[in-house]
């Protein structure tokens, strides 16, 4: 099965994180669902290189990558993933969908009422746990 070594920006903003909903896919399991942005790490690239690239190419933002939070191993019925959720700040919050189709910035405790990828959940679980 393919493997793919993904990271994710939780970016927050005060007391939010940015959530991005996805677009359709052919894959059911992950069609218009929402996600954390970022992507795939590509050969040669460290991890902040990845997510800063991802972000810069998804929403036209320059994050600061901070602290790891959560990699998450999820298997889907077509492929596997490896993803590290990253904590990061963004310098602006002038951001414009190149990829997705809708974005809010939720606070934690409102997190759980979007249709996340199952991939996701264990990050949102982990925001959501009392600190
Ligand atoms: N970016 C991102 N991808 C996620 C999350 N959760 C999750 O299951 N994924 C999955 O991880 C994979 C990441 O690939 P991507 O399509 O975002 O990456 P990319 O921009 O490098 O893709 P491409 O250039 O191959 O189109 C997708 O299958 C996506 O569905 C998430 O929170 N953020």
């Amino acid at each position: 099965m393919k493997h793919h070594e993904v990271v994710a920006a939780i970016i927050k903003r005060g007391d939010e994180f940015l959530c991005l909903q996805r677009g359709p896919s052919k894959y059911a399991y992950i069609s218009e669902k929402w996600e954390f942005p970022g992507g795939k790490v590509e050969a040669g690239e460290t991890q902040q290189e990845a997510l800063r690239r991802e972000i810069q190419e998804e929403l036209g933002l320059d994050i600061l990558v901070g602290s790891h939070i959560l990699t998450v191993e999820h298997i889907y019925p077509d492929f596997e993933i490896t993803m590290h959720g990253l904590l990061c700040t963004a310098d602006s919050s002038d951001l414009t969908l190149h990829e997705h189709i809708a974005y809010c910035w939720l606070p934690t405790q409102q997190l759980h009422t979007l249709d996340w990828a199952a991939a996701d959940l264990p990050i949102v679980a982990q925001l959501q746990a009392p600190a």
